[in-house]
């Protein structure tokens, strides 16, 4: 098995392979929060546009997400875990869009052999996903493609590269190390805004919830239907 880490919407673009294009803050932690509360599948677009057509026409009912990190006006909810575990979302399916997570998801669509949207809370399920595929007899040589989205697709973040290292080390057998994976984001510089009254978009529970490594059993798998990529919660 071959990994390879890579990074930003480019790096979501050449990916091949089983890939997991990962999105710690917020948007794939924020879909892993739905998926617990019965979310049945996640719709995931490029554009604002988009996803209120796709509403419009029924495909699915609650539309969420962000434009620089703040919800849209006329979204159900933005792109907060915290908020997102405050709602009813049993049964429905969802239309997600936001500046890094969704566009890298759409970006790897095309080049992926299998698709996986990644986050820390998701993290082990996804290794035991990914691992049951790549090292199965009949899909040798097998790669697997990481990419850390990072802000906006365009500026490398800590908490998405570390996934990825983390994700990496568990692929290849190894533990990782949980405490200091949460300790070095903890200590990078995007935390200040989590915590920062003025920055409202950013709850501070949100930063609880995504550092909570492992905290569900469910990778979420990305497939594509009727041309869009669709998301679901995959148990192994
Ligand atoms: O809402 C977020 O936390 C980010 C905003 S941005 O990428 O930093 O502009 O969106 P996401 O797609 O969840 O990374």
């Amino acid at each position: 098995m071959q990994i390879v880490i890579d990074s930003l919407l480019e790096g979501a673009r050449r990916a091949t392979g089983t890939v997991v294009v990962i999105d710690v803050f917020r948007a794939f932690t924020t879909a892993a929060v739905l998926f617990s509360r019965g979310a049945e599948k996640i719709v995931m677009t490029e554009t604002v546009d988009a996803a209120f057509a796709l509403r419009d026409a029924g495909v699915g009912s609650l539309v969420i997400g962000e434009i620089d990190g703040v919800k849209v006006p006329g979204f159900d909810l933005g792109n907060s875990p915290f908020e997102a575990s405050q709602r009813e979302v049993e049964g429905r399916t969802i239309i997600q869009r936001t500046s890094a997570g969704t566009q890298g998801i759409v970006a790897a669509l095309g080049g992926a052999d299998r698709l996986y949207a990644g986050a820390l809370v998701t993290a082990p399920a996804t290794a035991r996903a990914v691992l049951a595929v790549a090292t199965a007899p009949a899909v040798a040589p097998a790669r697997v493609s990481l990419v850390a989205m990072g802000r906006a697709g365009r500026e490398r973040t800590d908490e998405d590269e570390i996934c990825a290292i983390h994700l990496r080390n568990l692929l290849e057998g190894r533990p990782g190390a949980v405490a200091a994976v949460r300790d070095l984001i903890l200590a990078g510089g995007q935390i200040a805004e989590f915590r920062d009254p003025e920055v409202a978009h950013m709850h501070p529970g949100d930063l609880d919830i995504c550092l909570d490594i492992g905290r569900y059993d469910f990778a979420i798998r990305v497939t594509r239907e009727d041309g869009r990529p669709v998301a679901r919660p995959e148990r192994m």
